[in-house]
């Protein structure tokens, strides 16, 4: 028997979890309020619980909820005291808590159901320049928090039946720029989502009052890397690059370069409206790495990171 955290996340990071449940195979859940972290632990007999971890385990006490669902799921009060019991000492066992407190009052449901209902207002927006990395890292940050992911240059598309470059190339820019802000207005309305949003979205002063119904995380990627990537990948599914009729890589390269720190230049201020800034020279700093060889779930776990403390910062919950 062993709790069981995912080892690639820190313990802010950790996914937020499910609502109280009993499931099909009668598995228990169990949810604390203010998780910072979760993990499972299994009874003797395979069921499983499903444990979040309070902020206070640091003070070496733990708070554990069970809900109403679990008492709608006719689990008798002598069962329940049993497994209550049962899960406090293998948990104390695990964790070295001395307090260990399981709250079933309904003050503390709804309290703690009200927590999780602020927290689903929080769609997570990606913002940067073309190539940072919103889709690639997008996806993986959906996936950790168990979130649905959109990328609103797909949901433009989708709506008008056109491919963002042929939309430059008949010179609709503007209409491209006016569904994009529908998408995100849309978007924004949603819970529990992870968005990439296309690098010019910061421009619109209307996407940032959509975007505030969220938390922005701008992943700050210097721009020669950049211009490496997208070349790499080619440019035309960028068409304010231009560098679609370039002869050789290394012209591709310095035109995209130029282009892209024009861009950056005029929207710098924007991206930096930001509620967290993921700077990949700093992560590459912290780690002793270069840029480069920074992964897409490196710059995941420093968004988790930086989101969850913000909200710590902010008395709220992840
Ligand atoms: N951390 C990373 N390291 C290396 N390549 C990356 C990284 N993040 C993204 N890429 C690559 O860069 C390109 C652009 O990434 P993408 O997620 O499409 O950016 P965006 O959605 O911001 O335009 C893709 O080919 C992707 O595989
Ligand atoms: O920077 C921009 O103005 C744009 C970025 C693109 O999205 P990505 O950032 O996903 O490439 C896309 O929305 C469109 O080509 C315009």
């Amino acid at each position: 028997m062993a709790t069981t955290c995912n080892p690639c996340l820190p313990v802010s990071a950790r996914a937020p979890g499910v609502p109280v449940s009993i499931n099909a195979r009668r598995e228990v859940r169990f949810k604390c309020r203010f998780s910072v972290g979760s993990g499972e632990l299994f009874a003797g007999d395979g069921r499983l619980f499903t444990l979040g971890i309070s902020r206070r385990v640091q003070q070496r006490s733990l708070k554990l909820e069970t809900s109403e669902q679990q008492r709608r799921s006719r689990v008798g009060p002598s069962t329940r005291n049993a497994l209550l019991d049962e899960t406090r000492s293998r948990f104390q066992e695990e964790t070295q808590c001395s307090e260990l407190a399981f709250c079933e009052d309904e003050e503390f449901l709804k309290e703690s159901s009200a927590a999780r209902a602020a927290t689903r207002r929080h769609p997570h927006l990606l913002v940067g320049m073309m190539g940072s990395g919103k889709s690639t890292v997008g996806r993986g940050l959906a996936e950790a928090l168990g979130y649905n992911f959109f990328d609103s240059d797909k949901l433009v598309e989708q709506a008008w039946g056109a491919s963002v470059s042929e939309m430059f190339r008949a010179d609709r820019e503007q209409d491209f720029r006016n569904a994009e802000e529908d998408a995100i207005e849309w978007l924004c309305r949603l819970t529990h989502l992870v968005v990439a949003t296309g690098g010019g979205a910061v421009i619109r002063h209307k996407n940032w009052d959509s975007m505030r119904h969220g938390i922005t995380a701008w992943l700050d990627v210097p721009v020669d890397v950049l211009a490496r990537r997208v070349v790499a990948v080619g440019c035309h599914s960028r068409p304010l690059l231009n560098t679609a009729n370039d002869a050789s890589e290394d012209a591709a390269y310095k035109k995209a370069l130029a282009r892209l720190t024009s861009i950056f230049n005029e929207r710098c201020d924007m991206y930096r409206k930001s509620d967290v800034v993921v700077s990949l020279k700093e992560i590459a700093g912290a780690r002793s790495i270069d840029v480069e060889s920074i992964t897409p779930t490196m710059i995941a776990i420093k968004v988790l990171e930086e989101i969850g403390e913000k909200l710590e910062r902010e008395g709220r919950v992840y």
